[in-house]
């Protein structure tokens, strides 16, 4: 199989040349609030909810289903405590992921990406000649169902790093269905509702992130504004470099972080699902002068042969309908995320 060829932001950097046009924005701001990408920014607070809460029929139960019903419905994540994913293990698949980027470029020119496909190392996927391409370099896993997997773009160094992912996605597995249910519980559904509608050859598809230090923050971007083609996205953000922003009513906010917590916010499929109610958020992350981050997210992702819809119990003569049924392609999510369109314009009734 052919691979592609490109130079990684890991690459320009080493490279020392100029900073390529291709990478920058024209103007400084992006039109929407007109705000700069590095400018100082009001902090939103993502609210914290217990996981191990979320099941018990006590008081305090039901409270914490109120508290992430309220949090989604406004900011639409939420960073989730008592996950059960030890914090040794969180920053153990923080390190390796470090430890990746770090190694020469010909050791992870090994994982490289083939021509056509997502998985596998490489930088942002160019689909057309004016696109603005995002300041990151990725290494892309499908790491669920055990079948999808593609053990050649596995890294075998640094060691460790595939049993890591092993552990580390089975542990998800739990806290993704527990999500599922709690959502469904949120909107006063049957458990399993949105869990059957994403099906059993749904996917887990983790996205390792390596953000180089960048000398025009005001102009490049790390990942351009997009939403999450996701029923919901797991993400580990980068402890001590921020960048994360989140778009609302027309102004950006930076994300609050809390080291261990994970943080979960809502993707297309979800919005699609639960008929508007919970909204898939517009969210970028801009660049740091001095220091790389790096960051590790785990889209779920619906059986690509599943038709996504607006559940049943959700639909009413008060809530009419807003999506059609879809299916939601891999293809049709990049070719919009490239033109800084959302996937999700295209289930609209
Ligand atoms: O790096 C981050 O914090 C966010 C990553 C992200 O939005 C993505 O990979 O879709
Ligand atoms: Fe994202």
């Amino acid at each position: 199989m052919a691979k592609p060829k490109f130079k990684t932001v890991q690459e320009v950097v080493a490279a020392g040349e100029r900073l390529p046009e291709r990478y920058l924005y024209t103007s400084t701001g992006d039109g929407e609030g007109g705000q700069p990408f590095n400018g100082s920014l009001q902090e939103m607070e993502i609210t914290s909810i217990d996981l191990s809460l979320l099941f018990s029929s006590s008081d305090v139960g039901r409270e914490e289903v109120n508290k992430l019903h309220s949090a989604l419905s406004t900011w639409s994540v939420v960073q989730v405590m008592n996950h059960g994913i030890t914090e040794t293990l969180l920053d153990k698949v923080y390190e390796l992921t470090k430890q990746f980027f770090a190694l020469p470029t010909e050791e992870k020119q090994k994982y490289a990406r083939e021509i056509g496909s997502s998985q596998g190392y490489g930088n942002d996927m160019i689909l057309s000649d004016d696109q603005v391409l995002d300041w990151v370099d990725r290494l892309y896993l499908i790491t669920s169902p055990e079948n999808q997997r593609k053990l050649k773009f596995w890294p075998n160094i640094p060691i460790g790093f595939r049993e890591t992912l092993n552990e580390y996605t089975m542990k998800q597995q739990l806290v993704v269905e527990q999500f599922f249910k709690a959502l469904a519980r949120s909107l006063e559904l049957e458990d399993n509702c949105f869990l059957e509608m994403h099906g059993k050859n749904a996917t887990m598809e983790t996205r390792f992130n390596m953000y180089p230090p960048c000398l025009r923050p005001d102009k490049v971007l790390g990942l351009k504004p997009h939403s999450d083609g996701s029923a919901f996205t797991l993400l580990i953000p980068d402890k001590n470099v921020e960048g994360l922003q989140f778009l609302k009513d027309g102004k950006w906010y930076k994300a609050s972080i809390i080291p261990h917590n994970i943080m979960i916010n809502v993707g297309d499929t979800m919005e699609i699902m639960s008929n508007g109610i919970y909204k898939s958020p517009v969210h970028r992350v801009v660049l740091n002068r001095e220091k790389e981050r790096i960051s590790v997210a785990t889209f779920c992702n619906a059986d690509k042969d599943n038709e996504i819809q607006p559940v049943y119990g959700l639909v009413s003569e008060a809530r009419p309908r807003l999506y059609k049924a879809i299916k939601i392609s891999e293809k049709t999510y990049f070719d919009y995320y490239q033109q800084g369109r959302r996937p999700i314009e295209a289930a609209l009734i």
